[in-house]
């Protein structure tokens, strides 16, 4: 286990870093599979945007997303002031826009979940592959990571019962909801299913797709991401696509 970087608690929700990584590093995949298979790309079938950038993780997929926005830039600059009626420079100038609005496609994630359920764990080992020491998350971090062409801002929400009711500031434009769920913690796991149906009947999430994780499967006795589904009754939900993923944090296992 690395535990060279730390993170929070943090008073206020800020772009701490433009982290570049490979969704190879952690993924959700298919249970029993040997392939990394990225989690809401393959889960929720999200458009063909967001499946093709997770079909081929790679590492490269972050840097030729910038190599690529600086290139749709430059193309329209050097064509800027030459006139439409030469044929090159207006095909490269349209080419340039399409360029740039498919490289600036973000998508808006949130992560949430009870305190202690580990949302800021997998958040940081999502993006850099390592286990950070966590302390309770105050507000929220926030982290773009991109794959391929396509950015996935991410928002790790503090759980603790102070901070939910301000869950919904963060809804709008939302388009995926990770749940992270401590697999230990059975007692509280009826306060996360009110949070989840809650979250569900929200205006501003009605077109999200919604991935649970059932995290910290190291330890012993945890429930099984089968049980967490029957008792969150997830196959119940069906206007909103979902996933359940078992996992383990501090592994990058699931
Ligand atoms: N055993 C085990 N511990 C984990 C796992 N994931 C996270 N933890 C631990 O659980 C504790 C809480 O993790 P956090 O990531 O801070 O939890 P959080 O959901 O962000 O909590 P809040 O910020 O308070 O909402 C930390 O001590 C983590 O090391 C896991 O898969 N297995
Ligand atoms: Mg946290």
């Amino acid at each position: 286990m690395r535990n060279d970087v730390v993170v929070g608690p943090r008073s206020d929700a800020r772009r701490s870093r433009k982290a570049l990584v490979a969704a190879a590093g952690w993924g959700g995949g298919v249970e029993g599979g040997s392939a990394y298979l990225p989690f809401w790309a393959l889960s929720f079938g999200s458009g063909p945007a967001v499946a093709a950038a997770f079909k081929s993780p790679a590492p490269a997929g972050g840097v030729r997303a910038l190599l690529c926005r600086g290139d749709a830039r430059s193309v329209t600059s050097s064509g800027r002031g030459t006139g439409p009626s030469q044929p090159s420079l207006a095909m490269g100038l349209i080419f340039a826009k399409l360029w740039s609005f498919f490289c600036d496609q973000e998508h808006k994630v949130i992560i949430v979940g009870l305190d202690n359920a580990g949302k800021t764990t997998i958040l940081y080992q999502f993006l850099m592959n390592e286990v950070v020491h966590t302390s309770p998350t105050i507000g929220s971090n926030v982290e773009e990571i991109v794959v391929k062409n396509t950015h996935f801002l991410m928002w790790d929400i503090g759980g603790q019962e102070s901070l939910r009711s301000s869950w919904n500031t963060y809804y709008s434009n939302t388009e995926f909801i990770i749940l992270v769920v401590d697999s230990i913690d059975r007692e509280r796991l009826s306060i996360t299913k009110e949070e989840l149906y809650k979250m569900l009947a929200h205006e501003d999430l009605r077109k999200a797709a919604v991935l649970i994780f059932a995290n910290k499967q190291d330890m012993k006795g945890c429930m099984t991401a089968a049980e967490i589904s029957k008792y969150l009754t997830l196959s119940s939900i069906k206007d909103h696509p979902w996933h359940i993923q078992s996992c383990c944090a501090l592994t990058g296992e699931g």
